[in-house]
């Protein structure tokens, strides 16, 4: 399987099973798809703002449902085996992507995983061990949620800075080497972590310099 970032804007989510596993898929795909979960029971759990709606679709149900709701992608999540394998074929038939939560392993086409991820945004780190190991995937998650500390304010960092040196017409070589040397900065990571430094006075203080030295290191 090869990942990709799917966009959900506008797109519709269409989750069988309000059990934990539902609940998760749903609230994954609700911060950007209009999320739809079909459950005879939802407990007390969030759903992420999905819209609920009670019922119990049989096998033979599974169709309609998808041509109803015309999702994006379908999620099996029921612990009904015999729903879950009808969500999957109709789902296929139609050219819908499909999440089979049930299944690790072998996939069949048009079938998707969802990865643990990491999200500070605009960064976005996903993991995934071909199905096998889902407790590792959460585990990898914990341990880089450390690391990627502050990664989405250097990512603000470097792409303002790349628009201003863009704008100031300096060579593709000297703003490469600008925004690595940013990116390699420890100190700099610290600063954006701790809150001393933010986007904005750190992109000033590279220009600065940059102006200053005229692009030569001093
Ligand atoms: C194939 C996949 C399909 C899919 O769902 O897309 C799948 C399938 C199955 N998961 C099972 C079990 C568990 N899943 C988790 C957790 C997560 N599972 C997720 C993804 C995936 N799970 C896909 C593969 C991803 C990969 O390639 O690694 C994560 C990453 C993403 C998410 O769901 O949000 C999320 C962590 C999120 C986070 O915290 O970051 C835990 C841990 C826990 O709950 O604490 C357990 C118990 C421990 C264990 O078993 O490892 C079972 C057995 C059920 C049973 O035995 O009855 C099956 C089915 C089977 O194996 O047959
Ligand atoms: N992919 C993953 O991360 C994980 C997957 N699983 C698998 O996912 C399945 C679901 O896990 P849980 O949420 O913990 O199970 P659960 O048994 O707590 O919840 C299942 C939900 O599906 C609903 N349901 C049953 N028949 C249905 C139907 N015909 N249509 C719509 N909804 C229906 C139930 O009312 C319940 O709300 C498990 O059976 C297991 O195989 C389990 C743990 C993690």
């Amino acid at each position: 399987m090869i990942p990709l970032l799917h966009d959900f804007t506008d797109a519709t989510v269409l989750v069988f099973g309000g059990g934990p596993v539902g609940a998760r898929k749903a609230r994954r795909f609700a911060c950007e798809a209009r999320v739809i979960v079909v459950s005879p029971t939802f407990g007390d759990r969030d759903f992420g703002g999905a819209e609920l709606i009670r019922a119990l679709p049989a096998p033979e149900d599974a169709a309609d449902w998808l041509e109803r709701a015309a999702p994006a992608l379908a999620v099996a999540a029921t612990d009904d085996a015999a729903i879950n394998e009808a969500v999957a074929d109709a789902s296929r038939e139609r050219g819908i992507l499909v999440n089979r939560a049930d299944r690790s392993g072998e996939r069949d086409a048009g079938s998707v995983v969802v990865p643990a991820t990491v999200r500070d945004d605009p960064v976005v780190v996903s993991i995934a061990t071909g199905g096998t190991a889902p407790a590792l995937s959460k585990h990898l998650r914990q341990e880089l949620e450390e690391t990627l500390d502050g990664a989405g304010e250097m990512a603000r960092v470097c792409a303002g800075l790349r628009e201003e040196l863009k704008d100031r017409n300096v060579p593709a070589e000297r703003r490469r080497s600008v925004v690595t040397d940013v990116v390699n900065s420890p100190d700099l990571w610290t600063a954006l972590r701790t809150g001393t430094s933010n986007c904005p006075q750190v992109i000033e203080d590279v220009l600065a310099d940059e102006l200053s030295t005229g692009g030569e290191r001093p």
